[in-house]
């Protein structure tokens, strides 16, 4: 019998080429406009919308159109005296919107304008006695993914012996399960996000060989469906931006060949917006930043001519990286 799984429609006519001029002209839009405060720049967002946007056009090497001074504006508008960044002017700092501020930074090259001791305090002073980390000190939430966001942090200032690396690991270990994924805490369901953020910890820090890779492998590749696109748990909906949260954590443990590659492409080809531009989470779906910079991300890491390459652990070009770049070997 045929098990009927839950899958996006590959719609009749779906663009089959990549079209970079008006993924370039999306993301600028939203750098430009009087609508600033579009979702990806509401406040709640707007550093993250940044690093998508930024991220974005550096993929498709068109970083010299982007407006530096009003993004180093914003950037430096979110810092906070307590050395961490808030998702924009007047937020609370939160480990997530640091990170960001990092890789904005690093991106536009002016890591000089970072204060690396006080981001180095915010962060420390995130880190928890069993070794994970908060968000944000005003809220006891130790989600795996703040220990990415650590790790990722401190890893670009070259200042990752200032916390507990043993502990982080030890935490994110906690939270290897059975079926060799990750959860957002000890004993959490597997789910692709998570996996990402915690495979991103362990090679950051060089604790690969900790987990069992070829069941960790097979529980990334059965996410992938018929339709190509890949979801994030089992039973969802194939969705771009798992494109990179799962394939990604396959690149970094040497198994990305385990996903069809000429469905996944065509996937995220299909799911382009040929008038708006921009790419959305599937087919037929409204494109925002966001999946625009995941569906790039993705098809970078799938080969895809015409992108700069990428690095799978932090989401940025390995040009902008330079020797900080993750050549992830896998533990043979
Ligand atoms: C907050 N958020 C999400 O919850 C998205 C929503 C979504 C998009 N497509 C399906 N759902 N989900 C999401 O990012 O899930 C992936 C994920 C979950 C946990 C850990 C890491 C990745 C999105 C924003 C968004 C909201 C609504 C619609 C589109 C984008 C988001 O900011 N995600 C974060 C996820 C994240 C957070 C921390 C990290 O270290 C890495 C990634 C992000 O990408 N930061 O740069
Ligand atoms: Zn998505």
């Amino acid at each position: 019998w045929n098990i009927a799984r839950r899958d996006a429609v590959m719609p009749v006519g779906a663009l089959t080429e990549l079209l970079p001029e008006k993924h370039a002209d999306f993301i600028l839009k939203y750098g430009k406009t009087e609508n600033l405060y579009e979702y990806v720049m509401s406040e709640h967002l707007r550093i993250s919308g940044l690093y998508w946007c930024l991220t974005s056009l550096d993929l498709l090497d068109k970083l010299e159109s982007a407006d530096m001074d009003l993004i180093i504006d914003v950037i430096n508008g979110a810092k906070n005296p307590d050395g961490g960044y808030g998702a924009s002017k007047g937020h609370v700092s939160h480990i997530l919107h640091t990170l960001c501020a990092v890789q904005c930074l690093t991106t536009l090259k002016r890591q000089d304008l970072i204060d690396v001791d006080a981001v180095v305090g915010f962060v420390k002073g995130l880190q928890q006695a069993d070794g994970s980390f908060y968000g944000l000190n005003e809220e006891a939430d130790n989600d795996t993914r703040f220990s990415f966001c650590a790790v990722a942090t401190l890893y670009l200032l070259k200042k990752l012996e200032e916390i507990d690396v043993e502990g982080v690991v030890n935490y994110v270990m906690q939270c290897y399960n059975f079926d060799g994924g990750f959860g957002t805490y000890p004993k959490s369901e597997s789910h692709a996000g998570q996996i990402y953020c915690c495979i991103g910890t362990l090679a950051t820090t060089n604790n690969l060989e900790r987990i069992d890779i070829n069941r960790t492998a097979r529980w990334l590749a059965e996410r992938q469906c018929p339709s190509g696109g890949l979801c994030g748990r089992p039973e969802k909906l194939p969705d771009v931006c798992y494109s990179w949260w799962v394939l990604a954590s396959l690149a970094i443990i040497g198994k990305q060949h385990w996903i069809d590659k000429e469905t996944l492409v065509k996937f995220i080809l299909a799911s382009q917006d040929d008038e708006l531009g921009g790419i959305a989470d599937r087919p037929e779906d409204e494109t925002d930043p966001f999946h625009t910079v995941f569906g790039l991300a993705g098809l970078s890491l799938l080969g895809y001519e015409g992108l700069q390459p990428i690095d799978p652990v932090f989401c940025m070009t390995t040009r902008t990286l330079g020797d900080l770049s993750f050549a992830t070997k896998p533990p043979e």
